[in-house]
């Protein structure tokens, strides 16, 4: 795209806008001037964030969405398509110094429409891609949970968890924060307010929901990641930036499921009334509303199973191609950075002779996934020998 060469951040003339200045950095973006980090003495805990606007020549404080960078020693901005400014972070950890703050993407621009005030939000950088997450759903005692059950002991290597919110009471054998977090409705509705949700419904007349934080946490340890959420939640999802496999578990007869549901004795019998009602409109919604990609009858468990794992690829034997998370990235305090179209190039100033040769980090953002209010996937990140003129070693 015919951009410049590397360039460097003290260099005003570069057309990207960018200035260092003590521990801030600047980035224009039409009319607007992001200004990110604080003076010496800020002693606000996070990077903070305000934007002059050159047209009206006022300051602005943006409502900030998602989850914010610890204040730092420093950090360098680059500005990537118009919409979002990369942040690297110097004296973080591995997995905590790369950064994206959205200031324009289809996120931001939904959620300034929403707020009706100034929006950023930031997502944190994460290495390599997340497989699609697959989303479960089904009436109440078709078998969900048990099918997700014999997934996660079979490939308990592959396969992560959401472990959604409710409002609703524990059933004997559930554990906190393992089957669900169980949670006080008011605190529920803050952090759904605060934008800390991918999606929420009311079902059987509990609150529940799927925090960004679940999906990403099972994402963030290697692992595949099942949802399993209501009708509506899908609805959701479907609607959301999270790119999810739909199945749809539909019980072999409505007299089957009722039997089920009182074979499993959790439910009072009102209860169970309750969810035999919804089971006919949710059965209705979930083999006509497009939502769902397949649909699997649960009527002899061993073959649904077996069905379920065929439209995962799994096919009966353990996958050998599964990948374990790839690693931060280790960067000294003192670097420089530059972008040359899609490669952020960091150069690790280290006086060490043995490792002279091999200070160079480039960054390929060409493919990056996801974003705000998750994680930024899809960096890939290279050892580059100095020395020698091409990418040659991916870090692993
Ligand atoms: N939308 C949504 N639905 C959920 C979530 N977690 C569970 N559900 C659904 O809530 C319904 C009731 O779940 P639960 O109380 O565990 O009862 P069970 O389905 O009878 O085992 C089921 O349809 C679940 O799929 C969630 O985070 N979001
Ligand atoms: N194919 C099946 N045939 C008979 N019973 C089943 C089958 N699948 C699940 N069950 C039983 O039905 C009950 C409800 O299953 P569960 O997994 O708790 O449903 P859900 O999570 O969809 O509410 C459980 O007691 C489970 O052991």
């Amino acid at each position: 795209m015919g951009e410049a060469p590397a360039f460097c951040f003290d260099n005003l003339q570069n057309g990207f806008g960018l200035k260092p200045k003590g521990l801030e950095t600047s980035a224009d973006v039409g009319d607007k001037t992001f200004v990110i980090g604080g003076a010496d003495n800020d002693s606000t805990s996070y990077i903070g964030v305000k934007i002059y606007d050159k047209s009206t020549g006022k300051w602005v404080i943006p409502t900030v969405l998602g989850t914010k960078p610890k204040a730092s020693k420093g950090h360098s901005a680059i500005l990537l398509n118009e919409d979002r400014i990369m942040i690297i972070i110097r004296g973080s950890t591995p997995d905590d110094c790369i950064w994206f703050l959205e200031v324009d993407t289809k996120y931001v621009k939904e959620q300034r429409k929403i707020l009706g005030t100034e929006v950023v939000a930031w997502s944190r950088g994460v290495r390599g891609d997340a497989e699609k997450p697959v989303v479960i759903s089904g009436p109440s005692g078709v078998g969900k949970g048990t099918l997700i059950n014999m997934l996660m002991k079979e490939f308990p290597s592959m396969f992560g968890f959401s472990v959604s919110h409710t409002t609703r009471a524990p059933r004997g054998n559930e554990k906190n924060g393992v089957h669900y977090h169980f949670a006080d409705r008011s605190v529920m509705e803050k952090d759904i307010k605060d934008g800390k949700f991918l999606e929420f419904a009311s079902v059987h007349g509990n609150l529940y929901g799927t925090s960004i934080e679940a999906v990403e946490a099972v994402a963030d340890s290697g692992k595949r990641c099942i949802l399993d959420i209501d009708v509506q939640g899908a609805r959701s999802v479907r609607a959301s930036s999270l790119d999810a496999i739909f199945i749809f578990i539909c019980p072999p007869t409505m007299r089957e499921l009722e039997e089920r549901l009182r074979a499993r004795g959790t439910e009072t019998e009102e209860q169970i009334l309750k969810r035999l009602r919804n089971a006919e409109a949710e059965i209705e919604q979930g083999k006509s509303s497009g939502i769902f990609d397949h649909i699997l009858y649960n009527d002899n468990l061993e073959e649904c199973y077996e069905n379920l794992k065929e439209l995962l690829g799994l096919n009966g034997s353990a996958p050998t191609n599964h990948k374990p998370s790839p690693k931060g990235i280790d960067l000294p305090l003192n670097h420089s950075v530059s972008k040359i179209d899609n490669k952020i190039l960091i150069n690790c100033e280290t006086l060490e002779l043995e490792k002279a040769s091999k200070n160079l980090i480039a960054l390929d953002v060409s493919s990056l996934k996801g974003g705000a209010p998750g994680r930024t996937r899809g960096l890939n990140v290279y050892a580059l020998d100095s020395f020698s003129d091409g990418l040659n070693e991916k870090l692993s």
